[in-house]
């Protein structure tokens, strides 16, 4: 690990102790509980030493019996300040993961659809699930261990420093070994820690995809070998979480073998200085409780090192997708998108999706006029879906610009202008829920009068009513249940039931028979009179193309045609030839 990152890892440590202000009060009660604790626990060994000396050695019953009381007490005490300390720092460490998860949610949320298209979903989950875990479980259990550690160490030190110096400074002299092995062990495998984490990442990621895949992995028959990749995976993951495991025991035996050392010390010296009457048996016996209570918290912290080390890698992980940029936001003077003239421009527009290495669309420019239809065609990979995502920023372009009615479309607010604009994707994403949860996604407090009227649009009514739960149907995950015409007319449904003006329908018939997609077509072809200022058409069908105001042809990211069905039959060897080989007669 170079130590730039372990600076990183450590300064994501230190955000996820500032977050800890907004749990304060909580995290204030555990502080206090220990400190208590601490307090009980330093108490112990002087009532002991006053029992042995002061009762035992002189004979003395009564103090005897106060010094057991007096035990029991302290060991009450002791029960509900651990208590305490407990319940209070795991309810900071559950408020603190919260709040991460509430974040990272959002963020997820925002992000633009580039950052989406390079992260993978699976370190995504495994960041928003595991990696915040392992920082709750560091705010829970080992932030408070090493706190009450410190606070222990600096007590009894000053306590043994008072009771017998010499025999004190000899004890001590362990610790700065100590610290000095655990702050090897933290620089050194920082990065085996983060790695943990990764791996378990690519782990889930091959699980996601299989269970995704689930019908693809068996109609191929592969399903030995994906439990080979699966058995792979996983046994990295174990090879490089062995190596922590090797890591840990490469260290603490040692400050074991110094704490045992130190009792040799204890007994030796002391026990000598006893023999020549410089110290009480009570004082020895005294001094030596301390000692466990001195060794406890170089072992508690020797403990939380590993999970303090995977913390810190764990927070980083959280935080880079915290701080990731999002590329695609609101100017500061941002103008609502209210109405649309139906003047949309593609100003000498030129697109590179992040990372590629050509261009999606080349100078593609254009204008279309109010209420027109506007088919886009194009072979595979021509960059027609590009075109329409510039329009609700999706992405912005790399070069030219987008406008609509002359205003740049950078320049209105984002919600805004995404919400005036109805788009079906190709790919359909249905929620878990009912039809009409569904169909009311966008519009959450829609009448059931207006979504069956969506509904009939999309000519996905009758299919409905005649499910014995009709809208009340639950569909799967993902909208399983349904078919491909289905859940592609019921996002259609989705989508007219918003309050669009601008109308991008990609691919969105494909999956229906040619009969229904005319009657879909005929349908929106009203809607559009009455709703929308432009449509777009991404065309697969020739009934499309034909209906279409005007077509835009692309080839290879170029604008390379556009007119009428007719025009372009006539002027473009190119159009004939994708209707020839693309577009489905009807
Ligand atoms: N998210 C992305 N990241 C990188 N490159 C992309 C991305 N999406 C599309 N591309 C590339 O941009 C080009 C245009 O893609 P686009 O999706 O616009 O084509 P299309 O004409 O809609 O194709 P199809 O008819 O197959 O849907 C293609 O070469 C494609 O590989």
């Amino acid at each position: 690990m170079t130590q730039s990152q372990d600076n990183s890892s450590i300064a994501a440590l230190q955000r996820v102790l500032q977050g800890l202000r907004s749990h304060r009060y909580v995290a204030l009660g555990a502080v206090l509980s220990l400190i208590l604790l601490t307090i009980a626990t330093a108490v112990t060994p002087q009532i002991f030493r006053w029992g042995i000396d002061q009762g035992i050695a002189a004979k003395n019953s009564t103090v005897v019996w106060e010094s057991a009381a007096l035990m029991v007490v302290a060991a009450l005490a002791r029960g509900l300040f651990n208590f305490g300390q407990t319940f209070w720092s795991e309810s900071t460490s559950q408020g603190v993961a919260y709040d991460l998860r509430n974040q990272l949610f959002i963020k997820l949320e925002t992000l633009s659809f580039s950052y989406h298209d390079r992260a993978q979903t699976s370190q995504l989950l495994t960041r928003a699930t595991s990696d915040i875990e392992q920082i709750r479980s560091f705010i829970g259990t080992s932030l408070i261990q090493v706190i009450g550690a410190v606070i222990t160490l600096v007590t009894i030190s000053t306590i043994l420093l008072i009771m017998n110096w010499q025999l004190a400074l000899m004890t001590l002299a362990v610790l700065p070994i100590a610290a000095w092995i655990l702050t090897r062990f933290f620089t050194r495998n920082g990065s085996v820690f983060q790695r943990v984490q990764e791996q378990l990442g690519d782990l889930n990621a091959v699980l996601q995809e299989n269970l995704i895949g689930v019908r693809a992995v068996k109609a191929f028959v592969r399903e030995s070998q994906e439990a080979t990749r699966y058995t792979a995976l996983n046994n990295e993951l174990i090879a490089v979480s062995m190596k922590t495991l090797y890591a840990i025991r490469n260290t603490f035996p040692i400050i074991f073998l110094l704490s045992n050392l130190i009792t040799v010390v204890v007994i030796g010296y002391g026990g000598a200085q006893v023999i020549r009457q410089q110290f009480s048996i009570g004082e020895l016996v005294a001094f030596n409780s301390y000692l466990l209570f001195i060794l406890q918290p170089i072992l508690l912290i020797g403990f939380a090192a590993p999970a303090i080390a995977q913390a810190a890698a764990s927070a980083q992980r959280v935080y880079e997708v915290l701080d990731a940029e999002v590329e695609i936001r609101d100017r500061p003077n941002a103008i609502p998108f209210r109405t649309c003239g139906g003047r949309i421009t593609f100003e000498n527009v030129s697109f590179r999706y992040p990372g590629a290495t050509v261009e999606a669309l080349k100078n593609v420019s254009f204008e279309t006029k109010p209420n027109e239809l506007i088919a886009i065609l194009g072979m595979t990979g021509s960059g027609k879906s590009t075109i329409v995502n510039l329009l609700p920023r999706f992405y912005d372009p790399t070069e030219g610009a987008v406008r609509i009615d002359g205003h740049d479309v950078r320049e209105f607010n984002l919600m805004s202008l995404r919400s005036h604009i109805g788009i079906v994707f190709q790919e359909t994403t249905l929620f878990s829920g009912t039809l009409r949860e569904n169909i009311a996604y966008a519009k959450p407090d829609a009448t059931l009068a207006e979504i069956i009227e969506a509904a009939k649009t999309a000519q996905i009514h009758d299919f409905i009513s005649e499910l014995p739960e009709g809208y009340d149907t639950v569909v799967g995950e993902r909208g399983v249940g349904l078919s491909g015409g289905q859940r592609q007319r019921i996002a259609i449904a989705r989508t007219l039931l918003t309050n669009y003006h601008i109308l991008i329908l990609d691919d969105s018939t494909s999956a229906v028979d040619a009969k229904t997609a005319t009657q879909i077509q005929t349908a929106l072809d009203d809607l559009m009179e009455q709703k929308t200022c432009t449509a777009f058409v991404i065309a697969q069908r020739i009934t499309t193309v034909r209906n279409a105001d005007r077509i835009l042809l692309m080839d290879q990211g170029l604008l390379v045609a556009q007119g009428t069905h007719e025009e372009l039959m006539r002027n473009s060897p190119l159009y004939s030839a994708i209707l020839e080989s693309q577009v489905k007669p009807t």
